[in-house]
């Protein structure tokens, strides 16, 4: 199982989301990181065959994205804003979207919905109303409809905002565990879900990618620009406006920084090992989307 992606674009108007963007994707979670209008949306909506390309072309596991009733078979797809069936439990939520998909037969819908439910984690809400679940289950909740009908590809927008440490944990063991032969593709802003469940990192930015490859290849990027200093509030005030700051703690008068330098920034500064979100820096800010 594979995802090809061949000169892949789209135009709003004048609006170019993507880029002619050329990639594959194998099997297990593939993460994609990019700032804010990078074209990630776009991406996953032109997978889901909710949007058509203005050129280029995709296949999901060798079927061309143009075929869109196969396509449709072959991924599932939970959109960062998604309503569900407000009125209904939770297992008739399930119930419904089984038999939308093609699951006729009740004995084998029934046993999906308690592998599903048991796999998120929702047996003991089987009978609430979903209006009635958290946001973290309604999230569950949301990942049990997008498997429902085992997709080859299951596509994932910022899964775990919103939720507490120990939801986002199981909803990254969940996914981790989801993607043996198949590709998860995790849009997220959250590095740490990247950093304990990608297999590989995609980075968009302004609609291409200047990067793909593994957690400590991102980090790579920034080797020998990520610089720790200790500063007082002038030498603060000059480096806050000179460079890109990754982090600040205030100690007594003086501040401990990182920041991002492609030569020492101040005297006494140390070169630092670099992290994969000081390598996603320097591209994003390489793509001009930093100062
Ligand atoms: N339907 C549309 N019409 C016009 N422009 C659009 C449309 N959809 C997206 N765009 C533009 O395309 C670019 C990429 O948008 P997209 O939503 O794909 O980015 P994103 O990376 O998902 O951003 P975010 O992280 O904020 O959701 C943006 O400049 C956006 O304004």
């Amino acid at each position: 199982m594979e995802v090809t992606l061949q000169q892949l674009t789209k135009q709003f108007g004048s609006k170019t989301a993507l880029n002619g963007v050329t990639l594959k994707w194998e099997e297990g979670v593939q993460g994609l990181l990019g700032p804010n209008g990078a074209g990630k949306t776009t991406l996953m909506r032109l997978l889901a065959t909710l949007l058509s390309p203005t050129s280029g072309s995709a296949t999901i596991d060798g079927v061309p994205l143009k075929e869109k009733h196969a396509i449709r078979e072959l991924i599932g797809y939970l959109p960062q804003e998604f309503s569900f069936y407000p009125g209904m439990t939770v297992v008739e939520a399930l119930d419904y979207l089984a038999i939308l998909s093609g699951l006729d037969a009740a004995a084998r819908r029934k046993k999906k919905i308690n592998e599903l439910l048991e796999a998120v984690n929702l047996e003991n809400h089987r009978k609430t109303k979903v209006k009635a679940l958290s946001g973290g289950m309604k999230r569950r909740l949301g990942i049990a409809q997008a498997m429902i009908h085992e997709p080859k590809l299951l596509i994932v927008d910022e899964p775990t905002a919103g939720l507490d440490p120990e939801e986002r944990l199981r909803f990254r063991q969940l996914l981790a565990g989801f993607s043996a032969n198949r590709v998860v593709l995790l849009s997220t802003h959250v590095a740490e879900d990247i950093e304990s469940s990608c297999r590989e990192v995609t980075v968009l930015t302004k609609g291409s990618v200047p990067f793909q490859g593994s957690v400590a290849q991102l980090a790579e990027q920034a080797r020998g620009k990520v610089w720790a200093a200790e500063m007082d509030s002038s030498e603060w005030h000059m480096a806050n406006q000179s460079f890109n700051i990754v982090s600040a703690v205030a100690k007594g008068s003086r501040m401990s920084v990182r920041l991002l330098s492609d030569s020492p920034p101040l005297p006494g500064a140390e070169a630092a090992e670099p992290t994969m979100e000081d390598g996603y820096l320097c591209l994003v800010k390489a793509g001009g989307s930093l100062q």
